[in-house]
């Protein structure tokens, strides 16, 4: 069994970290007569607001009805589902019949395509004669008439200080021996996510009675060992028919599984039999976000193909030799989410501005760079340059360097890195550091021109380019090679433009 259902709180005490929403979602709940608001709980996936929806329902007896906002797009559904529910206020005396509304991802109704079903909700949250709550991830992806007609109160990630005695107690209630460091490894690892916690426990567990620090292999959760000789039936030798067989040894959704299969595709296919296999991973994108929008998951099917047929089809015959194919960046798997590309594009802004080059550039040759070589903080001081270069907050570095935003690791660059740039307010050049990326960058990008190849690829393969990429690090003089590296070409600028119009429609 699921231990992140086997272990949801029944009741609101049990709703770990969050405190002040937890009570403020009580505070809603207790005067909700008086006031008759729906109220929105937001916040990252994983950090309880659904389980504290549900538990506080259990603690106040109501029973309640759940909606998924993107299942039931239009107007009649809402009205014929929650409407009735939320409407029929008759039974309502003293609090008996109160029945809670739940609507489940809120922030997915919005946009031309939703219209009806976004006005619907809207109405219904004015109208509502039953206490509903909208669950969201972004609160801000949801309409101005939503927000304004509601209460809402912000689920912030659930600190790591919350996670460990979680996992503690699971353990000694499934009665697994454990170790202090495993047990803070996971909780490190998924800082933020007590969803994302418990299931790396579950499979770290799997199969024992006692776990230690080597157990758990950090960050890797459900990446099964199959998956790079699927990656070869798909890549090089396989017909579309093997491929298809070789996808279902792989113990991967669909949704991660394009992310290896974007990233890695581009160090085998080239030319024509690239643009046809991205094609492919477009149809199978398509067939994601459908997923996504209608939770729908027999689209998994079209998806998958696709992916491993349509990709292994799609290639020039057999190839041989050995790639080194490598598990997707962080960088592709954030693409796909509206805040991540937000994230990526603040930075983005930032270093266009501070190293004179165009957002493209900077997004596809300079931040690659900047993961690989900031990965996971190891390389600190240099992590500490970058953020205090270009001015990144938490969240930016957390972006970068793939370590959880309210890690220590990521706070105190942050602090460091304000401290550095307060002590070196005048000599604000860094040019030690901007040396470092822009030549790396142009390294690693120097073959991207291929329009195809929009993927994370640069970070895999720019290796910190040997001893000469190092040996700049702390070299002020290599300041002007570098800005001269970092010349704009006109395609370039007209391309920025075009990213940018791209960028805006995703929006709309
Ligand atoms: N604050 C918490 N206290 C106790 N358990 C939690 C908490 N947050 C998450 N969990 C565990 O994680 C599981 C998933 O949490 P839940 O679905 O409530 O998260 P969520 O914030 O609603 O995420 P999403 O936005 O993805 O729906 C729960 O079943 C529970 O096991």
């Amino acid at each position: 069994m699921d231990w992140t259902e086997k272990y949801r709180p029944s009741t609101l005490s049990e709703v770990r970290g969050n405190n002040k929403a937890r009570d403020a979602l009580k505070e809603w709940a207790d005067t909700w007569e008086s006031h008759r608001e729906a109220i929105i709980l937001h916040g990252t996936p994983g950090v309880g607001k659904t389980s504290a929806a549900h538990a506080m329902a259990n603690d106040m007896g109501w029973p309640t009805i759940e909606l998924n906002a993107s299942d039931s797009r239009t107007k009649d559904v809402i009205d014929r589902v929650a409407g009735e529910a939320a409407k029929s206020g008759t039974l309502t005396a003293g609090g008996q019949g109160r029945r809670l509304v739940i609507m489940d991802e809120a922030d997915n109704i919005h946009g031309n395509a939703d219209r009806g079903g976004a006005r619907a909700v809207s109405s219904l949250v004015k109208e509502a004669a039953q206490p509903m709550i909208l669950i969201a991830n972004e609160f801000y992806e949801m309409s101005n008439s939503l927000r304004n007609n509601c209460q809402d109160v912000e689920f912030s990630a659930v600190q790591k200080r919350s996670i460990v005695p979680v996992l503690r107690d699971i353990c000694r209630k499934e009665g697994i021996e454990y170790t202090d460091a495993v047990v803070e490894d996971i909780a490190e690892q998924n800082n933020g996510d007590l969803r994302g916690a418990i299931k790396d426990l579950q499979a770290t567990a799997e199969g024992r009675d006692r776990i230690e620090a080597d157990d758990y292999v950090s960050g890797e959760r459900d990446t099964s060992e199959g998956i790079f000789e699927y990656l070869d039936v798909v890549l090089k030798e396989g017909t579309a028919e093997e491929a298809l067989k070789a996808s279902y040894d792989v113990d991967e959704t669909p949704d991660d599984l394009i992310n290896w299969i974007e990233d890695n595709m581009p160090k085998d296919y080239e030319g024509a039999e690239l643009a046809r296999a991205y094609g492919f991973l477009s149809n199978a994108d398509k067939w994601l976000g459908r997923v996504r929008a209608t939770q729908n998951y027999s689209f998994w099917r079209y998806a998958g193909d696709n992916m491993t047929a349509g990709v292994a089809a799609a290639r020039d015959g057999k190839k041989g030799g050995w790639t080194r194919y490598g598990p997707p960046s962080y960088w592709s798997k954030l693409g796909r989410s509206k805040g991540a590309r937000k994230t990526r594009d603040h930075i983005a802004q930032q270093i266009a501005a501070i190293d004179g080059v165009s957002m493209r550039t900077a997004r596809r040759e300079i931040m690659p760079f900047l993961a690989t070589m900031t990965h996971h903080c190891t390389n600190r001081d240099l992590t500490v340059a970058m953020a205090a270069t270009y001015e990144l907050e938490a969240e930016h570095v957390s972006f970068i360097t793939g370590s959880g935003k309210d890690t220590n690791k990521v706070q105190s660059v942050v602090e460091d890195a304000e401290r550095r740039r307060e002590d070196a307010a005048v000599e604000h050049s860094g040019g030690a550091f901007e040396n470092a990326t822009v030549d790396g960058g142009t390294a690693a990008g120097s073959d991207s021109d291929d329009e195809t190849a929009d993927s994370a690829d640069a970070a895999d393969e720019s290796e910190p380019g040997g001893s000469d990429g190092q040996s700049t690090l702390g070299d002020e003089t290599a300041v002007a090679d570098a800005a001269a590296d970092a010349e704009e070409s006109p395609d370039d600028e007209a391309a920025e433009d075009d990213d940018q119009q791209s960028g805006l429609s995703d929006f709309m």
